[in-house]
């Protein structure tokens, strides 16, 4: 026992700590452990989180940001490795002449004052830590614990026990620090070549597992299929190993279930017992058998530890499931690394899944660099892959070091479908609009990559309960469709629920559904008169489509026709009934429904002009109709339906020859190909004001051909602006605001949008 552990220990003479970089998820377990062993514990972090709250309520006096004050009076101050020399707090620590320790250096400190189980390898070790000490806990050895995450059955990331003689630890053998360890026990789960910014080659990583080894006082538990572990741990005398064959523990007829995996437990020959491991993945199968052979050897009951691992739930962040239902599984992994990567996998495979779908987040540059390769080899055994900005951890960038990187090598390697997506903030978009039922979706990566699955997830609860509004054949819905999609100037952000009911129950549910949630709804219809901004549209966008809205039938000299037909279809119905009449609407590209709200018109004729009555869905999603005389109808503006929603409306026009009504066609069309631009627009872009028609005020203004980036004045009407090919809603804002001024300036006029601008500017789901 070294100094600061006989300190520790001390009970009458409690020690003042301050932990800086207190919010980490390592740092957060020693402050616990040294709480729960009765020291005064201070800490500070750059940041406030959930965790450093739930610690306060415990005992810590936290302080935000880190001050040179908050390590006054302190007898000892630990530092994560996330903290530079420049951190005021360490260096006024220093300054005072405070000893000063790194975490793994206390964490060493207080396994001594214990008999310690350091768990240790490169992949595995927080899932097989939180296992020994669930196991050895409902074996009744009450263990303290300290593991690198936190897992929902422990109840927190670390725990002082003031009864039990063992300690579990995972052990860091990122930075050489498991050679500061001399436990009781330790548990070598794999050796590979990882963390190439610390360490030369495996030989160095090797011999960093030998002192741990060598320091090592009772059993040394090794995984039997890793050569390197073997080499490693047989240097001991009281080597146990484990593995599929020829191991002193090993596993028999081993059963994936849904979620579990069953196998039977040998020790040297001889069966030991059953045990249903509450997690899937034969992965886990080798660190239950690390658990089982720990505690097998500890003296802990068989079966009270089997017991232990059926109830074991995994990790969080380990192929932890965020999100199940019949349509779709969302499950997050901390997998960084390629092995873990195959494993989880191979995991996802084993569950069957329509199509497996990863999101995954390269974790730090160094490592990025030197293993790019293998990662787009093991990449390849998902249908579908997008991969984001590497997450930079403590590093800086490397130049040309990018998930882009990681892309290039897989195309290198196989014809995956991996593709680039850097930015995170938005990844969830993009991946959620992907998924298709049947979809098992995993995130992957030790950053921050979660956060875009639990979006995800959240989202789909919303939907999938909507979804639930109506049978299948009578509603379809996505997540995050671009608006793009669906506006005739190709420009928007996406949609939140994209929503298409095809029958008017449908449409009716969906509209009481989301007044009950307090979810915000908008219906469009063929988007021709619609500016989406680039942030996209919070709630339900509800298209009408399919189904008895895009039915239209002449009947008895008049057209019935639903919200969801073009008015193109419209008139040919007409034309083909022997109906004059409807010839405007050739070139107009809206439909039925965003027709009879704008009351569009063209060629001197406007919608409500033949409109003989009106089936719609009142606020309350009550179905009503309503004749011509009841409806007030303005020039581009019906203010019935702000509020209630068109479902369906009968035309009148009259009776005419064919010849005549296709000579009204040819003349409207010839008209408006003369004077209007065939380039992707949102048609007239301002309403007229009384002095002037728009289009000819903005050509005399002498802005034709204007343009901001891709979005552009047409020189054919000056009333349209068209879409260069990828233009943003920013750049059409734009040039309206300039034309407003500029007509406003010079001429006095205040020109108002026709167009329907929506959404916002900046993502706020
Ligand atoms: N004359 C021309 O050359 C042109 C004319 N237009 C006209 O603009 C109209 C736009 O049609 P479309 O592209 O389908 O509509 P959009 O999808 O562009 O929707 C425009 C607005 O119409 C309202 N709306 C849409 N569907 C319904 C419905 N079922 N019930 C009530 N309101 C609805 C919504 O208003 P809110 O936001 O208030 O809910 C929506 O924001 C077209 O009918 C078209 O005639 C467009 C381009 C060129
Ligand atoms: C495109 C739309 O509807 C259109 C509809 O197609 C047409 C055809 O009937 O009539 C309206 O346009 P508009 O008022 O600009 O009609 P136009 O006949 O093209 O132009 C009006 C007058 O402005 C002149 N003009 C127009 C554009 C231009 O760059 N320069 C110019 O001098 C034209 O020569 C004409 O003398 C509707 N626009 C509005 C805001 O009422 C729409 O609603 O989105």
């Amino acid at each position: 026992m070294n100094d600061l552990s006989s300190k520790l220990t001390d009970r009458d003479h409690p020690l003042r700590i301050h932990l800086i970089g207190v919010a980490g998820s390592g740092m957060s377990g020693l402050a616990l452990l040294l709480l729960g062993m009765g020291h005064r514990v201070s800490g500070s972090d750059r940041v406030t989180s959930g965790e450093t709250e739930r610690m306060q309520k415990v005992g810590l006096v936290f302080s935000s940001p880190h001050t040179a004050e908050a390590v006054q009076g302190a007898d000892v101050v630990v530092y994560s490795s996330a903290i530079r020399p420049e951190n005021p707090a360490y260096a006024a620590a220093k300054e005072a002449g405070i000893p000063v320790i790194r975490r793994a250096e206390c964490l060493a400190a207080i396994l001594h004052t214990r008999k310690g189980i350091v768990v240790s390898g490169t992949h595995g070790k927080t899932t097989t830590s939180s296992m020994v000490a669930h196991a050895l806990r409902e074996g009744g050895l009450q263990p303290s614990h300290y593991v690198g995450a936190e897992i929902p059955v422990l109840g927190t990331n670390a725990r002082w026990s003031e009864d039990g003689e063992w300690m579990v630890a995972e052990g860091d053998e990122s930075d050489g620090t498991l050679a500061l360890y001399r436990p009781g026990c330790s548990i070598i789960l794999n050796i590979e070549a990882e963390h190439l910014d610390h360490y030369k080659d495996l030989d160095e990583i090797k011999a960093v597992f030998a002192t741990l080894v060598s320091q090592t006082s009772g059993p040394v538990v090794y995984c039997k299929e890793c050569a390197v572990a073997t080499e490693v741990a047989t240097k001991s005398d009281q080597a146990v190993s484990y593995g599929w064959s020829g191991a002193d523990y090993t596993a028999a007829e081993i059963r994936e279930l849904r979620g579990a995996t069953a196998f039977t437990v040998v020790r040297n020959g001889e069966i030991l017992g059953d045990v249903e491991l509450g997690i899937p993945g034969r992965h886990n199968v080798l660190n239950a058998l690390a658990a089982i052979a720990t505690a097998d050897k500890l003296g802990a009951d068989f079966r009270l530890v089997s017991r232990a691992l059926n109830t074991f739930a995994g990790a969080k962040r380990r192929f932890e499931t965020k999100y199940l239902s019949q349509r779709m599984r969302i499950v997050d992994d901390y997998g960084h690394h390629p092995t873990e990567l195959a494993a989880t996998l191979q995991t996802a495979r084993s569950l069957k899944p329509g199509r497996v779908v990863v999101l995954f987040q390269p974790h730090r540059y160094t490592r990025t660099q030197a293993l790019a390769d293998d990662f787009g080899k093991v990449l390849q055994a998902a249908d579908k892959v997008f991969v984001t900005d590497v997450y930079p951890a403590s590093e800086l960038p490397i130049p040309g070091v990018s998930g882009a990187t990681i892309v290039d090598a897989a195309k290198a390697y196989g014809d995956g479908d991996v593709v680039s997506l850097p930015s995170l903030a938005t990844a969830h978009h993009v991946v959620g609009n992907f998924l298709e039922p049947g979809d098992l979706l995993i995130t992957l990566g030790a950053g921050n990559v979660h956060e875009a699955g639990t979006r995800i997830a959240n989202d789909l609860k919303v939907l999938e309960e909507i979804l639930r509004l109506a049978p299948r054949d009578e509603i379809d819905a996505k997540l995050y469709e671009p608006m793009r999609r669906h506006t005739t100037m190709l420009v928007g952000g996406p949609a939140q629920f994209w929503i298409e009911p095809h029958s008017f129950e449908a449409f009716a549910a969906v509209v009481s559904h989301c007044r009950e949630r307090g979810i915000a709804l908008r219906v469009v219809g063929r988007g021709s008169n619609l500016l989406v901004r680039d942030g996209g549209i919070r709630g339900a966008v509800v298209h009408p489509s399919g189904g008895v809205f895009s039915e239209c039938r002449a009947e008895d000299g008049k057209v019935i026709a639903g919200a969801g037909v073009r008015l193109k279809k419209l008139a040919s119905v007409a034309q083909a009934a022997g109906i004059g009449g409807f010839e405007w609407m050739e070139g107009i590209p809206g439909n039925v429904g965003g027709a009879l709200r704008m009351n569009a018109g063209a060629m001197g004729t406007e919608t409500f002009d033949q409109v003989v009555s009106v089936t719609f869905l009142d606020e309350d999603g009550e179905i009503r109709v309503r004749s011509r005389e009841e409806i007030v109808a303005n020039y581009r503006d019906v203010p019935e339906l702000r509020r209630n929603f068109a479902l369906q409306a009968t035309f009148e026009g009259k009776p005419d020859t064919a010849e005549a009504i296709q000579g009204r066609w040819d003349a409207s069309r010839s008209k408006r190909r003369a004077s209007q631009p065939v380039a992707a627009s949102a048609g007239c872009i301002f309403k007229n004001p009384e002095e002037t028609p728009a289009g000819k005020l903005v050509d005399e203004l002498g802005l034709k051909g204007s343009n901001e980036g891709k979005a552009r004045v047409s020189e054919v009407h000056g009333n349209f602006i068209v879409n260069g090919g990828g233009a943003t809603a920013s750049e059409v804002l734009a040039v309206i605001e300039r034309i407003k001024a500029v007509a406003r300036e010079t001429r006095g006029i205040e020109l108002e949008t026709e167009v329907k601008v929506l959404g916002e500017d900046e993502f706020t789901f």
